[in-house]
């Protein structure tokens, strides 16, 4: 079951160096919401911050609130794993456990669930179905992870991440390693999963955004610009600061 994030107030900080400012967003359910904005402008940042990442870095710090539904992530007594669970991520590169199976990793996580091993292969079947991957690889589930090319190892982390059911799948630039056309097989699983998912995509790309989000975020040195359909930011945005960077001025 999809929801949305509410961020309400969010700053972010690595010791000194104030990363995000006073970010309020509400990224809707069931929709894809890029993240675009020059390098270093907090795209990773923000993302991280929703399913309590940014509080690992070292010097790490949050303050504001981010809500998954009626929950609040930063409560007092909220446990940052379970709200791990509740955000599947999937980063830049595709990481699948290297000693694991195509299946050994699709069902990695839940060996961390309780009560969930029973149907282990349906469980890899359904996911890999939802990532797309399912028919390029169900004849070779017990081969190594690493024998697949990038964009479906790319696509196998995707299913990893869906196995345990989130509600939130955080991508942060996941075709920046990956040629044209895996790129476009993972375009199109993302589009896929939207159905069923909040999705957060973090992109250079400002083509992919428009391809693949129904909802843009823009920021610039950790300030949110401009969040508004992807169609009226990119054809009539209401900043300057967005229209200098969709038309490459900078950035
Ligand atoms: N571990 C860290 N320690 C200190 N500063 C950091 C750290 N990670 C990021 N920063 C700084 O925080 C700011 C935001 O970084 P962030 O990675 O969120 O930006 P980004 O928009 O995702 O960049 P890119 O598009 O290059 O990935 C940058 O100024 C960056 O230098």
């Amino acid at each position: 079951m999809a929801v949305p994030v509410r961020v309400e107030h969010l700053n972010a900080a690595f010791g000194a160096f104030q990363a995000l400012h006073d970010v309020t967003i509400t990224l809707p359910a069931q929709t894809v919401t890029a993240v675009i904005g020059p390098s270093g402008c907090g795209k990773s940042t923000f993302v991280r911050c929703i399913n309590r990442m940014h509080e690992e870095s070292p010097g790490g710090r949050v303050s504001g609130q981010v809500f998954l539904g009626d929950e609040p992530v930063y409560g007092p007594d909220v446990d940052p794993v379970r709200i791990r669970r509740r955000v599947g991520m999937v980063f830049q590169r595709p990481n699948p456990f290297p000693t694991l199976s195509i299946l050994g990793n699709v069902v990695a996580g839940l060996a961390l669930l309780p009560g969930r091993h029973r149907n282990l292969e349906a469980i890899a079947e359904r996911s890999l179905r939802q990532a797309g991957l399912w028919d390029e690889v169900k004849d070779r589930l017990y081969d190594p992870a690493l024998s697949l090319s990038g964009g479906q190892q790319q696509r196998l982390c995707i299913a990893r991440a869906l196995a345990v059911e989130p509600e939130v799948l955080l991508l942060d630039e996941p075709c920046s390693s990956l040629d044209p056309i895996s790129s476009g097989k993972v375009e199109e699983t993302i589009l896929q999963v939207a159905e069923r998912y909040t999705v957060v995509l973090v992109t250079h790309n400002v083509q992919q955004a428009t391809r693949v989000s129904q909802m843009t975020a823009f920021f610039l040195l950790g300030h949110l610009i401009e969040f508004a359909p992807t169609e009226q930011l990119f054809t009539n945005p209401s900043h300057e600061q967005t229209e200098a960077y969709i038309t490459g001025r900078f950035g």
